[in-house]
């Protein structure tokens, strides 16, 4: 019998899976029980601490959710959005606790998530940090406190790999703008602006998206207004952020009743 709670890293081989890997194994409150790559990868059938290329951890690459989940308490999931909706029904019916910060899902992915969060404890956050999870909170309460001669613009950084635009972090940050201002994001979301895109519409939320390099994460919320401009930032410099964020969410998960929480609930800042 084991005290710790057991916890199971999909998406092994991503740059977040790594991080996440590296960090479970490094914490005395909780044990690193098994780790999920997608069927026919590579990484299949290797123990995942040669994978990674340093030394043997006792724990096989494995690609079958249903097994891995059946004898966990947690499951931490950075992957992709198709993943993530199949990893959400298969955490539901194991009963487990099921952190996700997949990125980029759409509607009807977010309402298979929700339906799902009927049976098992789902904590979901485009950003699982502190800082930018305080970051919304600042946002809503500026944009509050401003009226629409404040142009909200929202810039966001990323490494060249990234594939979805905006980043979650640059939504989680318009939703907060938007509650500010008493609005819904879908009615002032300002995307994508090319060519003779016309003058910019008063109330709007601006989005922008930079790749490059490896920029871990980096978001400007930005306050324009004639004569003077208010810049709140978060800058990531280290993927262990998120990693800290994930845990705490798997450890604050356990016992709670099925629903879907946010690192709001977590972090005791709703
Ligand atoms: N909420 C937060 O705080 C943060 C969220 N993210 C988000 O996490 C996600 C992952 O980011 P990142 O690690 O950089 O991306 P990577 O592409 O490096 O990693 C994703 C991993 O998931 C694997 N994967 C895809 N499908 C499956 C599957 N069906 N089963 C198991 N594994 C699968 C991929 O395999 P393959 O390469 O073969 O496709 C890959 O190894 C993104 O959505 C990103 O936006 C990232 C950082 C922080
Ligand atoms: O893909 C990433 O790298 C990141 N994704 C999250 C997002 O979409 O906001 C969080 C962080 O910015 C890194």
């Amino acid at each position: 019998m084991h005290d710790l709670p057991g916890i199971v890293i999909t998406g092994a081989a991503g740059r977040m899976g790594q991080t996440l890997i590296k960090a479970v194994s490094d914490s005395d409150a909780m044990r690193l029980i098994g780790v999920l790559e997608r069927p026919g990868h590579a990484w299949i059938g290797q123990d995942i601490g040669v994978a990674m290329g340093g030394a043997e951890m006792g724990i096989t690459v494995g690609d079958d959710p249903l097994e891995a989940f059946a004898s966990a308490q947690a499951v931490i999931d950075f992957t992709a959005p198709v993943a993530t909706v199949a990893h959400a029904a298969i955490a539901a019916q194991a009963r487990i606790v099921h952190v996700i910060g997949t990125t980029g899902m759409d509607e009807a992915e977010l309402a298979k998530i929700a339906a799902a969060a009927r049976h098992a404890t789902i904590i979901r956050a485009g950003n699982m940090t502190l800082g930018v999870n305080l970051l919304t909170l600042l946002t809503k309460k500026v944009a509050e406190a401003l009226d629409e001669d404040f142009d909200i613009e929202i810039v966001e950084a990323h490494h060249h790999h990234k594939v979805d635009a905006p980043s979650g972090t640059a939504l989680m940050l318009g939703e907060a703008a938007a509650a500010g201002r008493g609005v819904a994001l879908e009615d002032v979301s300002d995307r994508g602006r090319d060519g003779i895109s016309g003058a910019r519409k008063r109330g709007n939320i601006g989005f922008h998206a930079i790749r490059g390099g490896d920029i871990a994460g980096e978001h400007d919320v930005i306050f324009a207004a004639p004569g003077e401009r208010i810049v709140l930032r978060h800058i990531a410099t280290d993927r262990s952020i998120f990693a800290r964020g994930a845990l705490r969410a798997a450890l604050w998960g356990q016992g709670r009743d099925p629903g879907e929480y946010d690192m709001l609930d977590v972090l005791g800042l709703n």
